[in-house]
């Protein structure tokens, strides 16, 4: 597939290391961002000091801020908020050539709709061809060129495949796949779940705990793929597993650090720190989608409890450690 140029809106820490990444995978990279004084000054320092410091940018990659560049890319990643995305993406609308392959890096459900990433992309460019790009994938490893793995899924399957071999290096390993739902749903839960691990963290709950939070964090994340239509050996891989294992082991995650703070009794408007935690945005509008579906997800019930300020921390920590014991595998 010819992928130059490739264009990526967004220029905060993932779509600065994405750009890097797909610089060093021989692409043609264009980094658009909102504001043109951020822009300018990236391409003027070539680094990115606001949102990544300390990682310098790829000589072959061109920083703007005019989103008219997206009318000549040969394909796109859209690496904004999740609930930004859709603002985003309609923009882009009347730019975007037919066909076009839009890869969503964003990872969470938007809060008021209710909406995945790629229901928003079909709505709002409906004559784009959306992937979706997830997995175990801090952008300060990716920009250090630290190796991992991640995964990229299309309904088209020959587009995943030849975009993955486009934009894979031997330290960006892309693998490809058809299961678009399966993906965005990993990354979109791990966030919440995440919240919930720091949680423990920052109580000083233990690692045991921890242990036992991503195991059932991640038997209800399976649950809830599976009454969605995902395939659960998605959710063994790279965007579900792998992600939830990266960031609920991982105090550079944000959900994480998040979620740790309100443990130690950060108040919730200031546990952030003023950093993006997805997991707080997602974690309604999961749950809402859970019951919806009939799907128990007790963990990401008290995270959504929390951040919406419904329960203390201890209150959201007795809920879950007084639930009824049953067998193993008993809740569908
Ligand atoms: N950081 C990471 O390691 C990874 C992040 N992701 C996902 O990527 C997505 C983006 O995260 P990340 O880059 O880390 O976030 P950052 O907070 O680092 O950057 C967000 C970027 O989005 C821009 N932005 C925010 N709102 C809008 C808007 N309405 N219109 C246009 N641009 C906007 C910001 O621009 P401005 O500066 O002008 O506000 C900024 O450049 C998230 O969904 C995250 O989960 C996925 C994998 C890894
Ligand atoms: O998604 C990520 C790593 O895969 C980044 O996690 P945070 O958004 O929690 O920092």
């Amino acid at each position: 597939m010819i992928a130059d140029p490739l264009v990526i809106i967004g220029a905060g820490a993932w779509g600065t290391a994405l750009a890097n990444a797909a610089a060093q995978a021989g692409r043609t990279v264009t980094l658009v961002a909102r504001d043109p004084e951020h822009a300018a000054t990236i391409e003027a320092t070539r680094e990115n000091l606001r949102f990544l410091p300390g990682a310098l940018l790829h000589a072959g990659i061109t920083v703007t801020a005019d989103l008219g560049a997206a009318a000549v890319a040969r394909a796109l990643l859209l690496v904004v908020p999740a609930q930004a995305l859709r603002e985003v993406a309609r923009s882009l609308a009347p730019r975007l050539a037919p066909g076009t392959p839009v890869v969503i890096c964003a990872k969470g459900i938007e809060r008021t709709s209710g909406r995945f990433m790629s229901d928003i992309v079909a709505e709002e460019l409906p004559a784009a061809v959306p992937l979706v790009l997830s997995g175990p994938s801090f952008a300060e490893d990716v920009v250090r060129g630290l190796p991992t793995a991640v995964v990229l899924a299309c309904g088209q399957e020959p587009v995943a495949r030849s975009l993955a071999v486009a934009l894979a290096s031997p330290t960006f390993r892309i693998y490809h796949g058809t299961d678009v739902r399966g993906v965005e749903i990993g990354g979109a839960a791990k966030n919440v779940l995440a919240i919930a691990c720091g949680i423990v963290m920052g109580c000083g709950l233990g690692e045991s705990a921890r242990a036992a939070m991503v195991a059932r964090g991640f038997a209800e994340l399976t649950r809830f793929a599976r009454a969605l239509g995902a395939r659960p050996e998605t959710l063994m891989g790279l965007s579900g597993l792998g992600d939830l294992v990266l960031t609920c082991g991982s105090a550079k995650s944000r959900n994480f650090a998040f979620g740790e703070a309100l443990g130690r009794g950060v108040p919730l408007a200031e546990a952030a720190g003023g950093k993006l935690a997805e997991g707080a945005f997602t974690a309604a509008a999961l749950v809402a989608m859970a019951g919806r579906h009939g799907v128990e997800m007790p963990i990401s019930e008290a995270v959504a409890a929390v951040v919406a300020g419904e329960m203390s921390v201890d209150e959201a920590i007795g809920a879950l450690l007084n639930r009824p014991i049953r067998a193993e595998h008993e809740i569908i």
